[in-house]
């Protein structure tokens, strides 16, 4: 069995973070391990407090997984400061693994921040050079790339910005764009555009942790970069269109639409 880590926040409702990780994971056969480096309380509406867990702990976490399991591929998602940021590049740089997907998460759907401001340049200097691919959404790719995107043209100029900074791919996702949900690869040599029609509804908690967990997943089994973002989309978009009805804001995506559905 492939063997996939997500390196990110909790989240209790279930939707976001750690929790969406692991059922993004297990709904395509991969087994799914975690290392928590922050516990969010928060929900379907707002994030209410942000405990981070040791930069000690975070270590050890690492260490556990490499000392015994090892891995096909890691999610990264969540860090909200620059230590974190800088004791799991370093783990990175210590274990070298294959496949290392970052989403780097700034805010939660309800705009509160999950990192603080002041990390950005050890994100962009420290962990982005590290990474096969790394996948913003539209107000992330603009702080990273220090350029206002509105039109799609804007969002393959800030993919090539993100990808000079030293990662060798970019997923600039247009979930935020107004029109239709476009999403935007870029590998250095060919921009490949992935495009769905905007699903109508508000429960959309938790997409891009959806999406990057996806395509790591697909990338542990063996995909190309380009198949694994491809089956991605298609995954996150039977996901969103299947939506579950839990909570009084921005309800959860349904992770395991192809083992049970609304209408059953
Ligand atoms: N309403 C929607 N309909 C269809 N696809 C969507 C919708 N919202 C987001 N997506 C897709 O979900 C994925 C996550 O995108 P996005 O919402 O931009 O990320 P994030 O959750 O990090 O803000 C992308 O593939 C995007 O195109
Ligand atoms: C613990 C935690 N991690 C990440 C997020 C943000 O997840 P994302 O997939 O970008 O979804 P939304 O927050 O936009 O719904 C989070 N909320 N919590």
């Amino acid at each position: 069995m492939k063997k996939v880590l997500t390196i990110a926040g909790s989240d209790p409702s279930g939707g976001a973070g750690i929790q969406a990780d692991i059922k993004t994971m297990s709904a395509h056969g991969v087994y799914a391990m975690s290392v928590i480096v922050s516990i969010v309380a928060e929900n379907t509406m707002r994030v209410i407090d942000i405990e981070d867990v040791s930069l000690k702990m975070i270590d050890e976490q690492i260490d556990s997984i490499y000392e015994d399991i090892g891995t096909d591929a890691v999610k990264i998602g969540m860090l909200s400061n620059s230590d974190i940021m800088s004791t799991v590049a370093d783990k990175l740089l210590e274990y070298k693994p294959n496949n290392i997907v970052l989403d780097p998460v700034m805010y939660a759907k309800g705009g509160n921040a999950l990192m603080q401001e002041n990390s950005i340049n050890t994100l962009i200097e420290k962990l982005i050079p590290l990474c096969d691919l790394i996948t913003p959404n539209i107000p992330e790719a603009e702080k990273i790339s220090q350029m206002k995107i509105s039109t799609l043209s804007d969002m393959k100029e800030a993919s090539e910005k993100i990808l000079n900074l030293g990662c060798r791919a970019v997923l600039l996702k247009g979930g935020h764009y107004i029109g239709d949900a476009i999403d935007v690869l870029y590998d250095g040599n060919t921009f490949t555009e992935y495009k769905t029609e905007k699903i109508d509804t508000k429960n959309t908690h938790g997409t891009g942790c959806t999406l990057s967990s996806s395509i790591a997943s697909n990338l542990a089994l063996g995909y190309s970069l380009e198949e694994a973002v491809s089956l991605s989309k298609k995954y996150i978009t039977e996901a969103i269109k299947n939506d579950i009805h839990i909570g009084k804001g921005n309800g959860p995506v349904n992770h395991f639409f192809n083992f049970f559905n609304k209408e059953a």
